[in-house]
């Protein structure tokens, strides 16, 4: 009796995507997340293809210690006209030495003949011989049928035919692709349970996500009886991209009872999806579903009054169970109870202080309504938060002055020199700083002021910079609106300036960015 695969194609289909590139090492690292989350099947690569594959399995067989996943080598039938036995890149498959080998495989007719350019006859040869070949090897096989929903609707009863040849020759799963992403979920309900019903094959599932149905077509194939689920980690793969495999088990876990993973290792999920963007070096995306930053997120001041009251009125699970957190966001569509349950995410209590929450409420109102955006810059509300209720001590140095001069001389680079002067710890210190931008200069000239009484400043960094004109009718005169990311190396946090001029808006975001992060670190005023 098997199981239900969960089959993760992150580091084989996941890497098919514009844009990553994954080194072996890379691989070792997110194959063990992967093993961290609980997939049953880890496909590593295309042994043979090219030689950071070949090693990653070589790598793998010495370095991983999987726990709940099997590893899977990925590869093609035996070219057409020659053999499993003789094909060089089937014995590739065989050499990384994995329990598991996945065989893409020709379904489609029109593929056969125009893409493989040889007949139909000929492809169920290499079907069935090659995963007879590596069943005799003692492999398990899975048959990836390309093109299955496209073949299947243009020649029924070939496409099963491919099915067929792989389940008599031992596969012991076929796994049917929509490999253009063109099908919708009720489709793929059909063809599903018309493949289980003629040929009692193992039915997987390979989605992609051209028609934005992935997921709901993997979700589909389950219902029908698919009981193997391919996908990657946070959606990757080809143009679109394939099933997010973790929305597709939370699905079935949570919405539909399915026991895939123990819960523990759910409750990791949004660790682990973002773990695995900071390998592939793409931004997690704060709208993914389950484990976005803004999964459990609420802007709208109805939400948060009726949230103040039971959470559950408005969301559709608990976010523990993924790993996330509620967070709410505070801005110009905020109540008095967004300031409350917000102020309560910083450890401050104002239940019951009505004044304080209208004060805080208005002061938002009235910043949003000059440019201000709060639900991008926690950082700054929380300051600004502390600012209003009077907290003593927030401060870290009295600003003096602050001055940038720009030098632009023919042909050379425009050099900026930023000086700032500031009381802290007891002295007046004056800095200055040198860069190749007013901003660039006044970051350093702050940090090297600051850095006269806070040490600390040197694991601050500012990560990222993003610039907006709020109101582009005025030309020149407009107001700008400036986000900045500062980061201390294990986390970061934003903080916003509006000002009619670029670089006061910049300075007013950069010394509360500073601000915040020593704050964080514990740094009282000295
Ligand atoms: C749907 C999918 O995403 S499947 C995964 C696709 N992934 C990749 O292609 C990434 C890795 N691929 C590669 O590195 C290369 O394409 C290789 C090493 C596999 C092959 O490279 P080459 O030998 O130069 O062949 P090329 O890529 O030009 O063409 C693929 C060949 O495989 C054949 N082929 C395609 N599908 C299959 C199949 N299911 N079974 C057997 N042969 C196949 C094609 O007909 C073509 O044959 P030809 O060389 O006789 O024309
Ligand atoms: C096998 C595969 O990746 C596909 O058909 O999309």
């Amino acid at each position: 009796m098997h199981g239900f695969d969960v089959y993760d194609t992150t580091m084989r289909d996941g890497a098919q995507q514009q844009g990553i590139n994954l080194s072996v090492a890379d691989k070792l690292t997110i194959a063990r997340h992967l093993d961290d989350l609980g997939v049953t099947h880890i496909e590593g690569g295309w042994p043979g293809a090219n030689p950071n594959d070949t090693e990653f399995f070589a790598r793998a067989a010495q370095e991983l210690q999987l726990r709940t996943a099997t590893l899977a080598a990925f590869g093609a039938t035996r070219r057409a006209g020659g053999s499993a036995a003789t094909d060089p890149q089937v014995t590739a498959l065989l050499d990384a030495g994995t329990p598991v080998v996945t065989l893409v495989a020709k379904s489609h007719v029109g593929h056969v003949e125009r893409a493989l350019k040889t007949t139909r006859e000929e492809n169920l040869a290499m079907i069935a011989d090659t995963v007879a070949h590596l069943v005799a090897h003692g492999r398990t096989v899975v048959v990836d049928t390309e093109h299955f929903f496209d073949g299947y609707l243009l020649d029924r009863d070939y496409a099963l035919a491919c099915v067929s040849a792989a389940v008599e020759a031992g596969a012991d799963c076929v796994a049917l692709c929509d490999t253009n992403g063109g099908m919708l979920p009720g489709q793929v309900h059909d063809a599903v349970a018309d493949v289980i019903a003629s040929t009692g094959a193992r039915v997987g599932i390979h989605c992609h996500n051209d028609t934005g149905c992935a997921v709901a077509s993997s979700m589909a194939a389950v219902e029908a009886g698919a009981t193997h689920v391919q996908g990657t980690i946070n959606g990757y793969g080809e143009r679109t991209g394939n099933a997010d495999l973790v929305t597709v088990v939370a699905n079935l876990q949570l919405k539909k009872g399915m026991d895939l993973v123990e819960p523990y290792r759910l409750q990791d999920a949004t660790r682990i999806a973002h773990a695995i963007s900071e390998v592939t070096n793409f931004p997690p995306f704060s709208r993914q579903p389950y484990v976005g930053a803004g999964a459990f997120a609420h802007k709208a001041g109805l939400h948060a009054s009726a949230i103040k009251v039971d959470p559950d009125l408005y969301q559709h699970i608990d976010p523990k169970d993924v790993g996330n957190d509620m967070r709410m966001l505070v801005s110009d569509m905020a109540g008095r109870a967004s300031i409350e349950l917000k102020s309560r995410e910083f450890g401050v209590d104002l239940a019951g202080d009505d004044e304080a929450l209208a004060r805080v409420l208005a002061r938002v109102k009235e910043l949003e309504q000059r440019g201000y955006t709060f639900d991008a810059a926690d950082a700054s509300f929380e300051l600004l938060l502390r600012r209003l209720l009077g907290e003593e001590d927030l401060e870290l140095a009295r600003i003096e002055s602050w001055r940038i001069m720009t030098d632009a001389r023919g042909g050379e680079d425009a050099l900026s020199e930023a000086t700032v002067k500031v009381h802290a710890g007891g002295q007046r210190i004056v800095a200055t700083g040198e860069g190749n931008g007013p901003v660039n200069a006044l970051d350093e000239a702050l940090r090297q002021a600051f850095g006269v009484v806070y040490p600390e400043i040197a694991e601050l960094e500012l990560i990222d910079y993003r610039v907006r004109i709020l109101d582009a009718a005025h030309g020149t005169d407009a107001i700008t609106r400036v986000l900045i990311e500062t980061s201390d190396g294990a986390s970061s946090w934003t903080t916003v300036g509006v000002a009619g001029n670029i670089v006061e808006a910049s300075w007013e975001a950069l010394l509360d960015g500073i601000t915040y992060g020593l704050r964080r670190a514990g740094v009282d005023p000295r």
